[in-house]
């Protein structure tokens, strides 16, 4: 079977079936559940529960509906959609750029599958494991309570070299974003000179506003997904209070009653839902209300967030987890980083900063929890976040971190990373990987194997499986919050295998680490020939030339250029 229509990928097992719609696997799902006894004891249990997945295999033509859409990200995302649309090519001054994706997972990153005869590790493009939405046919529209086109937001931004913005500026000028609901209570004041295009009215008028802007999109673009995606400024935190937004009822009791603690994002949240579109929330805000939170249960539709986890942040949960994991002990952490962009200048606000710090200071706890031996109960490290607005920099974000650890015999590491780069090319690979995977997942269903006539169960409506995106990963009520990011990719990567029909990726390697020829009374093959037979040093002098002959990088005539591994070269 292969898993989509150009893939080089082909899965050879029974426990893959495929028709027109679906791709259907039989999976055996293997987890431990444990139990504490009266004495302390930890019992673990492991459990086998085999399932049956899913995919739907017809992708949808989809919407996406930007809130913010004039913004930097909003801009760009635009532009690089058609710039790689028309496989665009500028001049800078080290040579002939290409537009593409780098620093989507989707787009750019590649997922192992399995090893080859010679023992070298094969790795194909993550987009061709399964049937995902193309980039060249996602349609972009949106909301700005700035009335600016898309063309003169995208110079607005300084983001892109203005050699590729001169082949865009034409077309990106037809795209006007919609007005927008306007609450300067929620954004920064220094944000009111932009607010030139709003939508007038209660609350409630607004909410109905944009339910129909959502459905003249769905009309006028033909489109037949729609995920809608705040990149708008960051909101001060709403109050959560009983009678207000406690549960859904009391939610669209105050919107009605135009209360003024509903804040714009909650407001298009709402909307989204209601018109049964997934929505995802790019900012650090707690748009997701406990109400919200239930409607989105109760309509059975996606959210997700919160807060694009995409540079500072995303180093912290890798080098968190190298080192809580290597048994080093961080007790100090200070990020700094001063940009001189709008999102920037929106920060420099007290309000909207606490929103940004809460997201960026919470991403250690869950690291810091996973090791008693390190921290006593709810001992932490000191974590500061500093960020400063300094307007000459514009979008070149400019983060200084310093981690100090204890080490061993009352010793003391100290990292110090300067990290420089345009905030937004960052950020704007992530909304591509938000909203393709967040479309995938509404195609992904799991049932009890064993019962026949046992109902297809979707995801849950807080779709945490995008938490590889976010800083501070909306989870659904009762679940843990995973922070580490390489267990976050792991989730995507090994869902995305089970879907058709791989384990997990254990990284075990078992086969290479014992004889297996003689485990498994296989006739020995070339690999456990060349693992068993030869000095380290020939099998891996071998090896290695195998690897690279797999990878396609040979120029011999028996090299083996294996499209399947996405090099292709
Ligand atoms: N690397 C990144 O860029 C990054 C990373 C993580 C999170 N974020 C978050 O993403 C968001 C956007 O970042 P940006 O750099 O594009 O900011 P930006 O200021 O350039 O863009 C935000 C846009 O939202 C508009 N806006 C504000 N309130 C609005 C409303 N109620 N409705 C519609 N539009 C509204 C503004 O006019 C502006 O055009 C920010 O909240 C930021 O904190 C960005
Ligand atoms: O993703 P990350 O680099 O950790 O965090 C970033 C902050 O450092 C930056 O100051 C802010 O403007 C961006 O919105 C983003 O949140």
């Amino acid at each position: 079977m292969k898993p989509t229509k150009n893939s080089t990928l082909e899965i050879i097992s029974p426990k893959v079936q495929v028709n027109d719609d679906f791709i259907e696997t039989l999976y055996d799902y293997h987890t431990s559940q444990v139990k504490r006894t009266a004495n302390g004891q930890l019992q673990v249990h492991p459990e086998t529960t085999t399932l049956k997945i899913r995919t739907g295999r017809q992708v949808p033509k989809l919407g996406v509906m930007l809130v913010g859409w004039g913004g930097n990200n909003g801009s760009t995302l635009t532009a690089a959609l058609e710039a790689n649309r028309r496989q665009l090519k500028w001049r800078k001054r080290t040579g002939v750029q290409e537009a593409n994706w780098y620093g989507s997972i989707t787009q750019a990153s590649t997922v192992f599958i399995g090893s080859d005869d010679s023992g070298a590790d094969v790795y194909v493009p993550m987009k061709d494991l399964l049937p995902m939405v193309e980039p060249n046919d996602i349609v972009v529209d949106g909301w700005d309570i700035s009335n600016l086109h898309v063309g003169d937001a995208m110079r607005r931004a300084e983001v892109l070299d203005v050699a590729l913005q001169d082949q865009l500026y034409e077309h990106l000028s037809t795209l006007k974003p919609r007005p927008s609901i306007y609450d300067p209570d929620f954004i920064a004041a220094n944000q009111s000179d932009r607010a030139n295009n709003v939508i007038k009215g209660t609350k409630w008028e607004q909410y109905e506003q944009v339910r129909r802007d959502i459905r003249d999109f769905r009309q006028r673009s033909g489109v037949e997904s729609i995920i809608v995606l705040w990149t708008a400024n960051t909101e001060r935190f709403s109050s959560v209070e009983k009678g207000l937004n406690t549960t859904s009822q009391e939610l669209v009791a105050s919107l009605k009653f135009n209360k003024s603690e509903i804040s714009p994002s909650t407001i298009f949240a709402m909307a989204s839902i209601d018109e049964g579109c997934t929505y995802i929330n790019g900012s650090p805000q707690n748009t997701f209300v406990p109400g919200l939170m239930d409607l989105a249960e109760e309509k059975q539709v996606f959210i997700a967030g919160d807060d694009f986890k995409s540079g500072q942040t995303k180093i912290k949960s890798v080098l968190v987890d190298f080192l809580v994991g290597a048994g080093i002990k961080p007790v100090s952490i200070a990020s700094y980083n001063h940009l001189g962009n709008n999102d920037g200048k929106n920060l420099s606000a007290p309000q909207q900063f606490r929103s940004k710090e809460i997201s960026k200071s919470n991403v250690v706890d869950d690291m810091v929890a996973s090791n008693n031996l390190l921290y006593a109960p709810n001992e932490h490290p000191d974590h500061v976040v500093v960020i400063k607005y300094v307007p000459y920099v514009g979008d070149s974000k400019r983060a200084m971190d310093e981690y100090t650890s204890e080490i061993m015999m009352g010793g003391h590491n100290t990292l110090v990373i300067h990290n420089t780069c345009e905030d937004s090319l960052l950020a704007t690979p992530l909304i591509l990987d938000l909203v393709i995977l967040g479309e995938l997942s509404s195609r992904i269903q799991l049932r009890n194997a064993k019962k026949e006539t046992a109902p297809w169960v979707s995801f849950k409506p807080v779709l945490s499986l995008l938490s590889y995106l976010c800083k501070a990963p909306l989870v659904p009520r009762g679940a843990q919050v995973v922070n580490s990011l390489f267990r976050q990719r792991a989730a995507i990567e090994n869902i995305l295998r089970g879907c058709i029909g791989l384990p997990a990726i254990s990284h075990m390697t078992l086969e290479q680490r014992f004889d297996f020829s003689t485990i498994t009374n296989e006739p020995p093959t070339k690999k456990t020939k060349l693992l068993a037979g030869q000095s380290c040093g020939a099998a891996q002098q071998e090896q290695t030339s195998n690897k690279l002959k797999a990878n396609g990088h040979t120029n011999g005539a028996n090299g083996t250029k294996l499209a399947a591994n996405g090099n292709g070269h």
